[in-house]
């Protein structure tokens, strides 16, 4: 798999005349195949997943995946690590499915011309065969996340990032979408405010006021989480 390294790596912004703490400084590798992200609203999940494809570079000690540095080669990072965000209209940017991801395929070696029978291919891979050129904006909330999550893939990342992926989705289309996610063969990072989904990763990270509260097995990490959020103070 691949590392994920963050090397006390913080996050400071200027709000006015104060500096505010995103993330204190935090180190971890990363290496395994599924890491989830749990915490309270506001705690910095989001924060942390931005820290991994350079969406939010470290104002302190630096990030890097298997040694591509975020803040000095943004670009080829970003080629390595592809990143979903909770709102599938914030990522698809062309106005059918089947031209975003012909977009995405843009940035591999696939020539023009065939182009668009793979990204077809492509999508219909996903079960969207009969939507690729529909608006986006007509598309169900769960197609509209797989078509999402389908062009970002179009882009053969080696990590995929995901920022509370099926916040927007019934249960019907989370289990779809949770099952795509675990047929995977990259390296998955995601946060969610969903304790069930927290449990598909071998790892998962606490995110509390900007620090790693807790890092360990999902089990004990939502067990923490728990206890942390009826009592402020995890036993
Ligand atoms: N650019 C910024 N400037 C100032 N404050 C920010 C900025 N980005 C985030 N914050 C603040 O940092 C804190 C952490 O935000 P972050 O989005 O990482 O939290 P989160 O854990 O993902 O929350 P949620 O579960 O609500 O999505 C929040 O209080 C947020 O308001």
């Amino acid at each position: 798999m691949t590392m994920i390294r963050f090397s006390a790596a913080g996050v400071r912004v200027r709000v006015d005349d104060d500096l505010r703490t995103l993330l204190h400084p935090t180190s971890l590798d990363l290496t395994e195949r599924r890491v989830s992200v749990i915490g309270a609203n506001g705690s910095g999940k989001s924060t942390l997943l931005r820290l991994v494809n350079g969406l939010t570079l470290p104002t302190t000690g630096s990030v890097s995946v298997d040694g591509v540095d975020t803040h000095s080669r943004g670009a080829d990072v970003r080629r390595l690590v592809g990143f979903v965000f909770t709102d599938p209209l914030a990522q698809l940017v062309m106005p059918t499915g089947l031209e975003d991801v012909m977009l995405s395929l843009r940035r591999t070696g696939i020539r023009a011309r065939d182009r668009r029978r793979a990204a077809l291919d492509h999508i219909a891979a996903f079960g969207l065969g009969g939507h690729s050129e529909q608006s986006i904006y007509d598309l169900s909330g769960g197609q509209r996340q797989l078509m999402a999550l389908a062009s970002v893939l179009a882009t053969a990342p080696r990590v995929l990032v995901l920022d509370e992926p099926t916040t927007l989705l019934d249960l019907t289309n989370r289990e779809r979408f949770r099952r795509v996610l675990n047929g995977l063969h990259q390296q998955i990072l995601f946060s969610t405010h969903d304790l069930e989904l927290a449990l598909d990763a071998e790892r998962t990270l606490v995110v509390n006021s900007g620090t790693i509260a807790f890092d360990g097995a999902p089990a004990d990490a939502v067990r923490f989480y728990r206890e942390l959020a009826v009592t402020g103070t995890p036993s």
